[in-house]
């Protein structure tokens, strides 16, 4: 491969993620000549197969729920909802393509930006394959995401992942969900509501096992509430496609082999870093025991040329941490270098319907931290927002660290609870005596009112 082939570039991304979009629209605007590398779609996971696609469907079945359940509320529908498999797709693929769209918009707006189509691989520190074109730069950004993990016994068998189940035209009949976390869980109350019967397989003894077990159980339900079998303790071990079509998926519970069958199957047991796809080795890349590139507080890999952000450097697994690795970066690259990815404060939601919003440490890692606590803890039913909603399952609960005063964690299951978790993620970026949350007067009636009153009963927690 001679010199005088290779297209040579200020920063070449690979990868058109939640961070890599923003990243190569930043450096255009300080006039460097970027490479963007995509090997599918434009968007990444959040757009195309995640965030933006499921909570589409969130909202669909959502209004499928308040139908049925109107008559709780004196509203009597005369026949149960048709849920239209096919309408709801096509809704959902309309909001998709039009983010798809204004993204390859702004990219190809750009005359500073070459958009690569292809899967880019490292051919070593500075220089990257894509098809029979060489790209080199001395800053190569990768963001090149995460793919579902298939355990071992279900390579063989007709599964789902979050991609092709989104494809779906026709509800299933019986959808076994292998993994009871935040794809897993999230599908699984999704189809419900469309009206498949639904199965959910768990490995761990607790739902969204890295909650605290209180919160699991609520969460669980929740969902049991709707008419979803939850099965903990359940090792998937295989699946079996069956000869009438589906599949059947033997479990280990309690030392003995069970089976389940049904006529869909969604394996949900995590994500797996594309960094393999990179041939990371070519450039003496560093890579752990579970793929995710190592970075230091600052995005940078062992490679002084390269950088990685978002889901492939296993510090942080959401849209929100990608984006603001982005963030980092361009500070890092233009600003005051101050911001680290140390000082992000973990922060999410699990779009089950009501939703749990969470900010900073459960209760179980504050007890840990050894620190002097105090806490707080109302059920939703207590609220009178709730109530009048008619959606009172869930609870609001708070940590506070007894001397700094400042709020080390907070969650909200509950209506509302991916936005209220706002309040206290905003007092813990402020750093806030919880005692100037305490004293605000939140707007009635809002589930948010609570806040104060929840802060008011803190009590010490035993060491
Ligand atoms: C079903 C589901 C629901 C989710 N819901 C939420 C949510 O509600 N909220 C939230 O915050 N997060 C959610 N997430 C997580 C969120 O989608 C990701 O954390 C987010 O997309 C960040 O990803 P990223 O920027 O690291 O990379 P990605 O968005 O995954 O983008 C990586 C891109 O790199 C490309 N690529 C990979 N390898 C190569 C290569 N060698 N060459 C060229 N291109 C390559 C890929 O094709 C992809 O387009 C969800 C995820 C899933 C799966
Ligand atoms: N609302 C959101 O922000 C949102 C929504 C969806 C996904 N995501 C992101 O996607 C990532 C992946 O989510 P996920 O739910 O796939 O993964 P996860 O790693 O959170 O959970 C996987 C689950 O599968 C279980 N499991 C693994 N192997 C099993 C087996 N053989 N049998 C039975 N159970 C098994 C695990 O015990 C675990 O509970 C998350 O880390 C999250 O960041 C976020």
């Amino acid at each position: 491969m001679t010199e005088d082939r290779v297209e040579t570039f200020d920063a070449i991304i690979i990868g058109s993620g939640q961070a890599g979009n923003p990243l190569a629209l930043a450096l255009a605007k300080e006039k460097w000549k970027v490479a963007i590398v995509e090997k599918a779609v434009l968007g990444g996971t959040c757009v195309n197969t995640g965030c933006t696609p499921t909570k589409a469907y969130v909202a669909s079945a959502r209004a499928a729920w308040a139908i049925a359940n109107a008559h709780n509320l004196g509203i009597e529908v005369p026949k149960s909802p048709k849920v239209n498999l096919k309408a709801i797709k096509k809704r959902k693929d309309k909001i998709v393509s039009s983010s798809r769209l204004g993204l390859r918009k702004a990219l190809a707006d750009s005359p500073q930006i070459s958009m690569i189509r292809g899967t880019a691989t490292l051919l070593d520190k500075t220089r990257v394959k894509v098809g029979s074109r060489v790209l080199k730069s001395s800053k190569i950004f990768l963001n090149v995401g995460a793919r579902a993990r298939i355990p071992e016994g279900f390579a063989d068998v007709g599964y789902l992942t979050n991609t092709s189940i989104l494809q779906l035209e026709k509800i299933p009949e019986h959808l076994i969900v292998v993994g009871g976390s935040y794809i897993g869980l999230e599908f699984a109350q999704i189809f419900r509501r469309f009206g498949s019967k639904v199965t959910v397989l768990e490995m761990g003894n607790y739902l969204i096992s890295k909650e605290d077990h209180d919160t699991s159980d609520l969460v669980r339900g929740i969902l049991e509430n709707e008419g979803i079998k939850v099965i903990c303790g359940a090792k998937c071990l295989r699946g079996k496609n069956k000869k009438s079509g589906g599949a059947t998926v033997t479990f280990h519970k309690e030392g003995k082999d069970k089976q389940v069958s049904g006529s869909h199957l969604l394996i949900a047991t995590g994500r797996i870093p594309n960094s393999d796809l990179l041939n990371p080795e070519n450039a003496d890349l560093t890579v752990n025991d579970r793929g995710y590139v190592e970075v230091n507080s600052k995005l940078e890999t062992t490679i002084k040329s390269i950088y990685a952000l978002g889901d492939c450097n296993g510090r942080g697994a959401f849209t929100h941490t990608s984006y603001n690795d982005y963030e980092i970066m361009v500070d890092q690259l233009f600003g005051d270098k101050k911001k680290t990815v140390n000082d992000r404060i973990i922060n999410y939601a699990l779009y089950i319907d009501p939703p749990l919003g969470r900010a900073g440490m459960t209760l179980s890692q504050a007890k840990e931290s050894g620190k002097n606590l105090l806490f707080a803890r109302m059920a939703m039913s207590d609220i009178s927002r709730a109530k009048e909603k008619g959606e009172t399952q869930g609870k609001m609960e708070v940590i506070v660290d007894a001397d700094s005063e400042q709020i080390l964690g907070a969650a909200v299951l509950g209506t509302g609870g991916d936005e209220i978790i706002g309040t206290f993620l905003t007092a813990m970026y402020g750093k806030m005596s919880y005692k100037t949350l305490m004293n605000s007067v939140q707007t009635h009636p809002t589930v948010t009112e609570l806040i104060p009153t929840l802060l008011q009963q803190l009590t010490p927690v035993k060491k």
